[in-house]
């Protein structure tokens, strides 16, 4: 029997197929250009309500108090935007690793935000529920509007795109990337000359990089021997500012024999598909 009020949502993965870093705002938040393409891979959500207001989250993320889970802090300032006196029980299936430069974090906490909307019958606009999820992170707009999308500013300045829509073979090196870390760092490259959107689409995939991977290959080890690895045999990418890194494959047959490849060699790896409209909202009808 299922349990009444249960929604269960997915939480997609994404990845940037491609990461220019065009400037430092006086804030010191870098301004990107970037593009964000979801996958069919990630963690799972399942909200029931509550009557007496409060929240609360299982199980718990090593190494991430509940306070400062995303997820919570998402419901919370939603409670907090619309007076709304309900609660929930949320339990996380976690698949996604953290510090994965897959946006995680991000991806559950606009699953949160558009699952208790739900939930509650708060009928919040996309719109608005982006900007409250801007506050938690940058890439959290992307994921509450659900498609794949060219973002520039800090990421929250988005126009939907449709990319091509590859098999990757995303490996896990097995290390935590710091995002404020990279995005400290002397040696990064902050100056790429900005381009059009036309002109990042018609370059198309083999001409798409990321600005932040020499930076990451020189701080993270185990990064630049993942990198080196799996661009000896596919078009290999990182993604945002790691750890994980991705190959491209034209079929599923080719990204299967890599897969097992890469098992083989005891890389942490997994095989997925590129979707340019997120799963979540394919759930909720949105
Ligand atoms: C760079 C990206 C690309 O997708 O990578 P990943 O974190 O997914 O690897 C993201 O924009 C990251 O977004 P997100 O992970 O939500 O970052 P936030 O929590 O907002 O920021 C973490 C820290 O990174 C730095 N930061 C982040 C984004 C940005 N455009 N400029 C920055 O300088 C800031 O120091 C900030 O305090
Ligand atoms: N629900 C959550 N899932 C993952 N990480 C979270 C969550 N809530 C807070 N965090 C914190 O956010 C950090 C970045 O997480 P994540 O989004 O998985 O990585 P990335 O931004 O590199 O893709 C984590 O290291 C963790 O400290």
């Amino acid at each position: 029997m299922p349990e009444p009020g249960l929604l269960t949502l997915p939480a997609p993965a994404k990845l940037n197929r491609l990461l220019r870093i065009i400037g430092r705002r006086p804030d010191g938040y870098h301004e990107l250009q970037t593009l964000f393409q979801f996958l069919d891979h990630g963690d799972t959500l399942h909200l029931t309500p509550r009557q007496d207001g409060e929240l609360r989250l299982m199980p718990a993320l090593p190494g991430v108090a509940a306070e400062d889970n995303l997820i919570l802090r998402a419901a919370r300032l939603l409670q907090a935007e619309t007076g709304c006196r309900l609660g929930a029980e949320i339990r996380l299936e976690k698949r996604l690793p953290m510090g994965g430069g897959l946006g995680g974090g991000s991806s559950d906490a606009a699953t949160a935000l558009l699952g208790l909307d739900r939930l509650w019958g708060l009928g919040l606009d996309l719109g608005r529920l982006a900007a409250l999820g801007l506050g938690l992170g940058a890439d959290v707009p992307v994921f509450v509007h659900g498609r794949a999308a060219w973002a520039e500013g800090i990421g929250e300045r988005l126009t939907p795109v449709e990319l091509d829509t590859p098999w990757f073979v995303v490996i896990h090196p097995r290390v935590a990337v710091s995002t404020p870390a990279v995005f400290g760092a002397a040696q990064l490259t902050r100056d790429t000359p900005p381009i059009t959107m036309a002109r990042a689409l018609q370059g198309g995939a083999s001409s798409w990089r990321n600005d932040c991977e020499a930076t990451v290959r020189e701080l993270y080890p185990e990064v630049a021997r993942a990198l080196d690895w799996l661009s000896s045999r596919a078009p290999t990418m990182l993604t945002g500012t790691g750890a994980c890194v991705f190959a491209r494959l034209p079929s599923e047959a080719e990204a299967d024999r890599l897969l097992a490849e890469a098992t083989r060699h005891r890389w942490q790896a997994f095989l997925t598909r590129g979707v340019n409209h997120s799963p979540l909202h394919a759930v909720l009808g949105r």
